[in-house]
């Protein structure tokens, strides 16, 4: 049976919603799913998925979550050849429009250093996710579960 890992990080709740959307649409096409929060992922966390996903917010004008830094630095030192990635990034482009979810476009570029498909591009959401949003994220999902 396929496995989907999802990692995400989290300040003030929007991302974590979002991994929470994603977990239900790939529950919804009996994808066996699970979804932790970026402490509790080790570095090995990966190794025995299908598809990797990371939802992130970016803070500070363009970094990483603090509490995905470490697992940023060893991702492309995995070997992560034959599973399918895709990345969904939260940010504000009102207020950040020189580096909006630009923490999720680091991650797309290191999931390929790391030897993963890209199953679907980098999602972007404003903030919260809107219905708008979830009919962007089932996309998302669908495109990854097809690219295996
Ligand atoms: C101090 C601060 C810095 C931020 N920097 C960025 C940024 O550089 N780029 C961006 O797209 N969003 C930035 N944001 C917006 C957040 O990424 C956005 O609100 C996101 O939805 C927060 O996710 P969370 O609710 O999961 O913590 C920043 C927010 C704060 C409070």
């Amino acid at each position: 049976m396929t496995l989907a890992k999802i990692i995400y990080a989290s300040m003030t709740g929007n991302t974590e919603e979002i991994s929470e959307i994603l977990e239900d649409q790939f529950s919804g096409l009996d994808i066996e799913v699970e979804r932790v929060e970026a402490d509790d992922a080790d570095e090995a966390f990966f190794e025995d998925a299908d598809i990797c996903v990371i939802a992130t917010y970016t803070y500070d004008e363009g970094e990483l979550p603090f509490d995905l830094e470490d697992f940023y630095d060893d991702l492309p030192d995995q070997d992560l050849s034959g599973k399918i990635y895709g990345v969904v990034g939260s940010g504000d482009s009102d207020l950040y429009p020189d580096f909006f979810c630009d923490a999720a476009d680091d991650f797309d570029h290191v999931f390929s250093e790391a030897g993963a498909t890209q199953g679907h591009e980098v999602v972007k959401i404003e903030n919260d996710a809107e219905d708008e949003d979830k009919v962007r994220l089932k996309e998302f999902v669908e495109a990854l579960v097809k690219a295996q």
